[in-house]
């Protein structure tokens, strides 16, 4: 198991008047390899769920362990160094930095790092670049890029520190079909060829169909959490 989540709880504004649960009484076991799908209606707690199976929030009550590790006894300096090594992240809108080539806004963890960059990693990084499609793109910025191929960069710099875990938080909630479809194709190739535990939250249908799990949640609970045995 790779994360396992008990009873997590996420209250916004605890004891006051506006108290609210974004999360209440979750509890998740996910295993190494799982393509799930985290839907739900607005406002039903997905994001809120993603950041603390992220280690981006902390949950109000509850316990949650990755890679066996209790987050909730990490300093916020362990917290992070777990999250650059053992997660990626992608998001909706990209976050790649307009100022730097594609390459290096891949780079970036690399560069904030213990590690650091070095050529063998750089190579790596270009053979990414290569293999998702984007060898033309190195030197492009962001704006010069389409939708898609911004996110397939963000894709590679979610996947330089080589994590065991990809969370994406509607990877493809800004593109229209056709790119949405070109974006998630990678994150399922980089589940089947890497063996990646990928989590993504999403609206669209078609890619709840390709989950081998489809988590429900409503009104901050897990209403359904169904494993497809296809
Ligand atoms: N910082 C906060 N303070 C108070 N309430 C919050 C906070 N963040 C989120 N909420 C509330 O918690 C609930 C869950 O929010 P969350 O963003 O997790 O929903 P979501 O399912 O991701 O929605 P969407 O699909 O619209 O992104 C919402 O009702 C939201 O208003």
């Amino acid at each position: 198991m790779i994360i396992r989540a008990q009873n997590i709880s996420k209250v916004y504004n605890l004891n006051t008047e506006a108290e609210f649960f974004g999360i209440r009484d979750v509890s998740l076991e996910i295993n190494k390899g799982e393509l799930i799908a985290i839907v739900g209606p607005s406002g039903a707690g997905k994001t809120t769920l993603f950041n603390i199976l992220g280690t981006l929030d902390t949950p109000t009550f509850g316990q949650i362990e990755i890679k066996n590790k209790n987050i909730l006894s990490m300093d916020a300096n362990e917290k992070s160094k777990l999250r650059n090594k053992v997660i990626g992240f992608i998001f909706q809108q990209f976050r790649l930095i307009p100022t730097l080539s594609a390459l290096d806004n891949a780079l970036l963890p690399l560069l904030v790092s213990e590690e650091g960059v070095d050529s063998p990693r750089k190579e790596k990084v270009i053979h990414l670049f290569e293999t998702y499609g984007l060898k033309n793109q190195l030197t492009k910025y962001p704006s010069q890029l389409s939708g898609g191929e911004q996110q397939r960069v963000a894709i590679i710099r979610a996947l330089v520190n080589d994590p065991d875990i990809i969370l994406a938080d509607e990877p493809t909630g800004s593109l229209d079909s056709k790119m949405s479809e070109y974006v998630f194709d990678t994150l399922q190739q980089i589940h089947k060829n890497n063996g990646k535990t990928v989590i993504y939250i999403t609206h669209n249908l078609n890619l709840v169909e390709k989950a081998n799990r489809v988590i429900k949640i409503e009104d901050g609970r897990v209403i359904s959490d169904e494993t497809c045995l296809c």
